[in-house]
């Protein structure tokens, strides 16, 4: 069986968060690729701020240079909520020969008791969690935890800053950072 990771959210915008969680749970489980997935429309938080279409060029820039890192486009071509459990039973159907790890930070460890037919998923995929500062990454269900440095990032914090001129270096790839300015994103 081939090993996938899958690293699904909202990316509004992609920081380097989400690249270092990429890269430490796959060197840490021997993950042949991680796919980002991007969701259409996230079940649990406001809709994002941005179109699909500008989060997945703002992806695909942070992306670039790592070969084991792609887009998988199943959730911004399906309509209505993003449920990871329709997203998982998808991804099973189409890609028999994979064996998918579904990896969340710790805010999202402890809101899957509310997710959706999660009785269902926990026994479907195997979730990878990651710390998260502010929220506890030990969990009830069972949970691959893998050791990473915290990063304080979020693309809160960085909307938050955009929104009012205040630095976000390094908080993102340098390419992302010149697409939002072209594009005008995220100014109030
Ligand atoms: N700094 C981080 N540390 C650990 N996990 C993270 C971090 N940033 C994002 N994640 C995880 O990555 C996944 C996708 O996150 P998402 O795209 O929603 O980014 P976010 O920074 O949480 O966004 P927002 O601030 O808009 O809620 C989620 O499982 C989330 O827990
Ligand atoms: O299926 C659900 O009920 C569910 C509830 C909350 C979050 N998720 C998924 O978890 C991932 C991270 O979510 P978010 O909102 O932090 O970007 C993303 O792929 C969501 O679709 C899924």
């Amino acid at each position: 069986m081939k090993r996938v990771g899958i690293l699904g959210g909202t990316f509004d915008p992609p920081h380097l968060g989400h690249l270092i969680i990429g890269e430490e749970v796959r060197l840490a489980l021997n993950l042949e690729e991680i796919w980002f997935v991007p969701s259409h429309l996230p079940p649990h938080k406001e809709s994002a701020k941005t179109s699909a279409t500008d989060r997945i060029n703002m992806l695909m820039k942070a992306l670039d240079g790592n070969s084991f890192f792609s887009i998988n486009t199943i959730e911004t071509e399906r309509l209505g909520k993003s449920y990871t459990f329709d997203t998982i039973k998808a991804l099973q159907k189409e890609f028999p020969d994979t064996e998918f790890y579904f990896i969340i930070g710790a805010d999202m460890v402890e809101y899957l008791q509310h997710w959706h037919r999660i009785d269902e998923l926990i026994n479907m995929v195997s979730f990878v969690g990651v710390k998260r500062a502010g929220y506890k990454l030990h969990s009830a269900y069972p949970i691959i935890e893998v050791d990473i440095p915290a990063i304080e990032i979020s693309s809160t914090l960085i909307r938050d800053r955009l929104s009012t001129n205040e630095t976000v270096r390094y908080l993102m790839p340098e390419t992302v950072y010149t697409y939002i300015k072209e594009k005008q994103l995220y100014e109030s």
